[in-house]
């Protein structure tokens, strides 16, 4: 294993939630490196310290951060056309990272994109789901979806990764298994109920987001972007319905389904444990996990209960870090050959290292 910072690292929205965790993350990584940090053109953060907008990381991220106009773009380019490999993060909106992401990529340089603006492989969904039609279209089939516990084996020398969703990572971890293991009822349509802290809303200030308007509530019922993606994902129907309430940071989702007459708790607790036994960054709990429990943290915490046919698996994950950029920390060190808990998990447990 490579021990120094040699792998150059480039953060885009980077004064944003996600941004700012990748920056911490980069920092602290033992091989990767903060090259630079990106934000619009326009922003009127430009040219500050990511430290002035978080002042905690004062002394830890007194990175200047950097308008994305053309000729910084072309002059960052140019800077890492030489290197061996490289990291480029789009923790941007989903328009702007589907309009630059193609052009980023070049020879030993990987894009991961937080956004979704890759992760639906039906083109024809995006108007409907993201407001925009997809000039890509041809190449959302190849692209790798950025969920490590499932598809760690298909993201390496790859061009761009598309991370998932925060509600799609909490539900999927919670159902893929139970697909894979075939438990499921054929006629089973997974009932989602999901409740998100508000940063997933994003860093910019918003009425229905502002602390005496928000309390708990429901919103996008059937027509959330992230339905077509869990749908995509595990197979098969899904109802989903999220809920923002007054906390910070997570997401809770609670996941009815039925399964096949005569299946046993073992048998769901095998579904479980094959998956997820050598997976660092899943905890399977012998109780309902909260919020608190893995806010700030970059673990899926998972409990489910059988009553007859009726399961109910809840799911809970840090909505910033394992629903965005911790994930894309573990896909990155995927990508460059390092165990996927490096910079992530106590170093006693990242000892396998390549
Ligand atoms: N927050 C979450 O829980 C999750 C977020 N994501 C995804 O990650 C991405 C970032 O999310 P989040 O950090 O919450 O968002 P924020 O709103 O907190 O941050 C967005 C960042 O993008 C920059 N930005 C905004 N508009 C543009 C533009 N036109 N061109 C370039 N940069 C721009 C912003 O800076 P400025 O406006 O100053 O330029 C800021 O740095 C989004 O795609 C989101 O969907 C994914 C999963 C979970
Ligand atoms: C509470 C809240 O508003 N959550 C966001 C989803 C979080 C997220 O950022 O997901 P994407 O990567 O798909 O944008 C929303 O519902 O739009």
């Amino acid at each position: 294993m490579a021990n120094n910072k040699n792998i150059p690292c480039v953060v885009f929205g980077a004064s944003g939630y996600a941004g700012v965790e990748l920056a911490k993350m980069i920092v602290n990584h033992p091989t990767f490196s903060l090259e630079a940090l990106f934000v619009s053109e326009q922003s009127s953060d430009a040219n500050k310290l990511l430290s002035d907008l978080y002042p905690k990381y004062k002394g830890l991220l007194d990175f200047t951060l950097v308008p994305g106009g053309k000729a910084n773009i072309e002059a960052l380019k140019s800077t890492l056309s030489g290197v061996d490999q490289g990291l480029i993060f789009l923790a941007t909106p989903h328009e702007f990272s589907h309009d630059i992401a193609n052009s980023l990529t070049a020879i030993n340089i990987t894009v991961l994109d937080l956004s979704g603006g890759f992760r639906l492989q039906d083109p024809d969904l995006y108007p409907e789901y993201y407001g925009f039609a997809h000039q890509y279209a041809g190449q959302l089939s190849d692209i790798p979806y950025g969920l490590p516990e499932w598809n760690a084996h298909n993201l390496k020398d790859k061009a761009l990764i598309s991370l998932p969703g925060c509600y799609p990572t909490a539900s999927q971890m919670a159902i893929k298994p139970l697909v894979k293991s075939e438990l499921l009822t054929d006629q089973c349509t997974p009932v989602i109920n999901a409740i998100s802290g508000v940063s997933g809303a994003g860093r910019k200030a918003a009425l229905a987001t502002s602390f005496c308007e928000l309390s708990l509530k429901p919103y996008n019922l059937f027509v959330h972007r992230h339905l077509p993606e869990i749908c995509q994902e595990v197979g098969r129907k899904v109802i989903f319905t999220p809920h923002v309430a007054n906390f910070d940071r997570g997401i809770l989702a609670t996941i009815v389904m039925q399964v096949k007459e005569g299946t046993t708790l073992e048998q769901i607790n095998m579904a479980f444990e094959s998956q997820y036994s050598d997976k660092p960054f899943v905890r399977l709990r012998s109780e309902a996990p909260h919020i608190n429990d893995v806010a700030h943290t970059p673990y899926c915490d998972l409990y489910w209960q059988l009553n007859g046919t009726d399961l109910i698996v809840i799911s809970a994950i840090d909505n910033v870090l394992k629903g965005a950029s911790s994930q894309a920390i573990q896909c990155a060190n995927i990508i460059c050959g390092l165990h996927e808990g490096l910079g992530l998990l106590p170093t006693s447990q990242t000892q396998g290292a390549i």
